[in-house]
């Protein structure tokens, strides 16, 4: 099926090369301005602010506020917000009121183009997520992550599947591969999911066995990677500048 692209500020996902996404982690406001500013000179596609490494997350004020500086910071870059709870491989473990209650900080603070939503949650709370990013116009990036093991391509393909069906602009599943079988498994689970779902999918193996899979969205269907200025926000990730370079070596014509 013919991927419908998502528009994120200045750049589409799923169209053309796959988009190279940076992640910001820093504890304190300063750690992230400066962050930002080195992110920024390596010019990538997208930012990706880890609020989870934020000291200040569960204040919505001081929360708002950082966006709002990030904001400036970034210009015309496009910036996507991620909350990962402890469970999916983040910093910070919370109630699902607490969650949602920051996600929704995060979309009225204005700041953010495109907002990580985790699918695995109540579906009613993910679905008002959805509808109150959407009013505010954020896209939705519905995500999982598997930090054990690498479902079965099946499996893969129902998550993905149940993103888009709560509303997902984009579905994002992370794995971890512990055998090569396990990488092909993404990959196919990726290249078979785009022939059914219209939306634009981000798909990872993780760790060194699953680097490939981050050189080569294009070819199997995942429209944006993640890729390290300094810092990673998990393992197998690739630097910006290595990657630029391969991800142009491997542009289809
Ligand atoms: O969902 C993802 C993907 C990721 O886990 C990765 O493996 O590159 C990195 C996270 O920062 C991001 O939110």
């Amino acid at each position: 099926m013919q991927a419908t692209s998502v528009k994120l500020r200045n750049i589409e996902l799923g169209t053309g090369r796959p988009k190279l996404a940076v992640p910001v982690t820093g504890k304190t406001e300063q750690a992230i301005l400066d962050q930002a500013k080195a992110v920024k000179a390596a010019q990538p596609d997208v930012v990706e602010w880890r609020i989870d490494y934020f000291e200040g997350v569960t204040d919505a004020a001081k929360l708002t506020a950082m966006g709002q500086k990030l904001r400036t910071a970034l210009g015309d870059l496009a910036l996507l917000t991620t909350f990962r709870t402890a469970g999916e491989g983040g910093e910070l473990a919370l109630s699902d009121a607490d969650y949602f209650g920051i996600c929704q900080t995060v979309v009225d603070g204005g700041f953010t183009d495109a907002l990580d939503v985790e699918r695995y949650h109540a579906e009613d709370a993910v679905r008002q997520a959805v509808n109150a990013a959407h009013a505010q116009n954020v896209v939705v990036i519905m995500s999982n992550h598997d930090f054990d093991k690498t479902p079965a391509q099946t499996d893969i393909i129902r998550r993905l599947s149940e993103m888009v069906a709560v509303g997902a602009d984009v579905a994002k599943i992370a794995v971890m591969p512990h055998t090569t079988e396990d990488v092909l498994t993404l990959l196919t689970a990726t290249n078979q999911a785009r022939q059914t779902l219209s939306q634009p999918l981000i798909t990872m193996a993780m760790g060194d066995l699953g680097k490939v899979s981050r050189l080569a969205g294009e070819v199997f269907g995942s429209s944006l990677t993640f890729a390290t200025v300094g810092a990673a926000s998990a393992p197998g990730q690739i630097s910006l500048d290595h990657l630029k370079g391969e991800l142009d070596d491997l542009k289809l014509n």
